[in-house]
């Protein structure tokens, strides 16, 4: 059995009457990269919050590395690192500069500082850029000094707040590899929030999914592939009310939803059981305008849990929001 890093017991936040973190449990073990799933305002930012000690749970508590939250917050701050969402390196300095300002905050012995901000840049690809301000940086380079930033203390916990959000395709990847490094080289402990199903499939050891307050299932994205099974076809038809009717009556069909954008059907052998279900459909004058079959993907699990799309453009259009946001603040 693991060691535990955190544990979520309970774990509540309310704000007036509005539950935006519902009884939560879990437990992340030491050394895994753990992600924490959800759509904009599912409560992912609440919860780090809470267990970074930023914020006090209304109700129940978390243990980070052996510490309670609300009765010993400061032991839990000097053993985490933490990256939130908002750009918190300040712009009128250099890179090293910040370092420095950072390695002050934990009183950190100057020749120590030195040392390890070195090391650290070096790590991020920043050595180069480390005498420039960081006005000059673009979000990438941001992201990476304040991932740099967080190391400084040698924290055995590392929270990182949707770490890529608004950065393009290749520095996502690059930030990826960052994080996969911490945890193999330094056997660091990584809780990461994110909203992109392909993150939390390809690096999470464990994904817990998170919406309204909630947690819906946790496991390794193979075990929640496994959990949801079978094959799934999607159609698009002329009629989806009379077409849900037809195929729920069909044989061998597990599930049959009707989605924002046509009709999902749980299967267990989606090659076997279409052109079946195409023919009742065609029978009863119903015409399928397009049809896939699928293998569970993370996409599907979301699906399954949530009963709702994580879909790309809403999550660019909210991702281009909450960037805008962070850039705002960033000026001010
Ligand atoms: N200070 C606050 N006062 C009132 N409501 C809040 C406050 N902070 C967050 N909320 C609400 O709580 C819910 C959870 O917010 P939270 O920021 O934790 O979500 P999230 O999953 O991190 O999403 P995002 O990625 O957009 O930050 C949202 O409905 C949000 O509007």
């Amino acid at each position: 059995m693991s060691n535990i890093a955190i544990k979520a017991i309970n774990l509540t936040k309310m704000y007036g009457k509005f539950i935006a973190v519902d009884h939560i449990n879990f437990e992340v073990y030491e050394g895994e990269i753990f992600g924490f799933l959800g759509p904009n305002g599912a409560g992912k930012s609440t919860t780090i919050k809470m267990l970074t000690t930023v914020l006090k749970p209304t109700e129940g508590t978390a243990i980070v590395n052996g510490y309670d939250i609300i009765k010993q917050p400061a032991l839990v701050r000097q053993s985490i690192g933490v990256v939130p969402q908002e750009y918190t390196a300040d712009e009128d300095l250099t890179g090293w500069e910040n370092m420095m300002m950072m390695a002050g905050l934990y009183g950190i012995p100057k020749d120590i500082a030195k040392e390890r901000a070195k090391e650290l840049l070096e790590m991020v690809e920043l050595t180069h850029a480390a005498n420039r301000k960081v006005e000059t940086y673009s979000g990438g380079m941001r992201r990476r000094l304040e991932i740099a930033m967080s190391l400084i203390s040698r924290p055995k916990i590392l929270f990182l707040d949707e770490p890529t959000l608004g950065l393009d395709a290749q520095t996502r990847a690059a930030i990826w590899q960052y994080i996969l490094k911490l945890k193999e080289e330094y056997k660091m402990t990584i809780f990461v929030t994110t909203h992109y199903l392909e993150e939390a499939d390809m690096y999470g050891d464990r994904i817990a999914i998170i919406d309204k307050g909630k947690i819906l299932a946790i496991g390794s994205p193979k075990e929640l592939k496994e959990k949801v099974g079978g094959d799934v076809i999607s159609l698009q038809t002329s009629n989806d009310e009379e077409a849900l009717k037809i195929i729920s009556s069909v044989e061998g069909v597990i599930d049959v939803k009707k989605m924002n954008d046509g009709i999902r059907i749980k299967v267990k052998d989606g090659e076997e059981k279409a052109p079946e279900i195409l023919e009742s459909l065609m029978k009863n004058g119903i015409k399928v305008s397009r049809m896939s079959i699928t293998e569970p993907t993370m996409d599907e699990v979301y699906m399954e849990f949530t009963g709702k799309r994580l879909r790309d453009e809403e999550a660019s259009a909210q991702e281009m929001f909450a960037f805008r946001r962070t850039v705002r603040r960033a000026r001010t």
